[in-house]
């Protein structure tokens, strides 16, 4: 899967250079492209950013720099060239699952108070928000974009843990143990020590159940809507009064 990312500081990326994506890139399985906005800034300031019309405070990124940057970028073919944005639709796991069937996702990063609307208008063909909140830039959110899609690309990690993780099939996750059995104080539940697969993956259902239940019942809703709990389930949700 390929990403390529527009932005005016590519120096923020770096961080996915260290972590599991690095070892994804060099195993071909991912690619992610860099691309500085500034470089398609054609006056000699290189600008990238005016004053708004119609006064206010801050700047403006402008259309020309960035629409030369993604044409660039995606030449004949068409991406989804997605503009991370407070007025995006909201990133679910769901979501990036649908974006993880995609072979090549262009994420544009604006920054001061936005993009020219002509830009948005004519290349931007989705709007993704990470939350409820402004930041300063799009770069952290694209870089949670990535992180999230990229890790459900079959081969970035192990496809095992993707399974039963949490927000993947509608309830939270299990609680996980390592060595020491013991450590200070507390014990690791019995169960899980025991050897018995199959209890072991019956008590895993009825833990992400229960925490579901007391941290997320909206979730837990939604997955009984969605008939993402069978009859077993149910009844253990019974016994906690649900
Ligand atoms: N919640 C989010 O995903 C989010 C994304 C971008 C952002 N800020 C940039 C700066 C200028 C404009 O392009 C948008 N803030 C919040």
């Amino acid at each position: 899967m390929r990403f390529d990312i527009l932005t005016l500081f590519p120096g923020m990326f770096a961080p996915l250079e260290e972590s599991i994506l690095k070892r994804a890139q060099q195993a071909g399985t991912i690619s992610i492209g860099l691309h500085n906005i500034r470089d398609w800034a054609t006056d000699r300031h290189r600008t990238a950013d005016d004053a708004p019309y119609g006064g206010g405070a801050g700047m403006v990124m402008k259309a020309a720099p960035l629409a030369a940057a993604i044409r660039a970028v995606v030449e004949e073919a068409a991406p989804p060239v997605i503009l991370l944005s407070p007025d995006g639709e909201p990133f679910t796991q769901a979501l990036a699952s649908e974006l993880a069937q995609q072979p090549w996702l262009v994420l544009v990063c604006g920054h001061y108070e936005g993009l020219d609307e002509r830009v948005r208008e004519s290349l931007i063909s989705r709007e993704i928000s990470i939350g409820d909140y402004v930041l300063t830039g799009g770069e952290l959110a694209a870089m949670v974009v990535v992180d999230a899609v990229a890790r459900l690309v079959p081969g970035v990690i192990d496809g095992e843990s993707i399974a039963e993780e949490s927000h993947s099939d509608g309830l939270l996750e299990y609680p996980h143990y390592t060595r020491p059995a013991v450590w200070e104080g507390r014990a690791v539940p019995a169960i899980l020590t025991s050897g018995h697969h199959g209890e072991v993956a019956k008590w895993r259902r009825r833990e992400r159940l229960r925490r579901t239940l007391v941290r997320r019942p909206d979730m837990l809703r939604r997955a009984r809507e969605q008939g993402l709990l069978d009859k077993h389930d149910l009844a253990y949700l019974a016994e906690l009064g649900w």
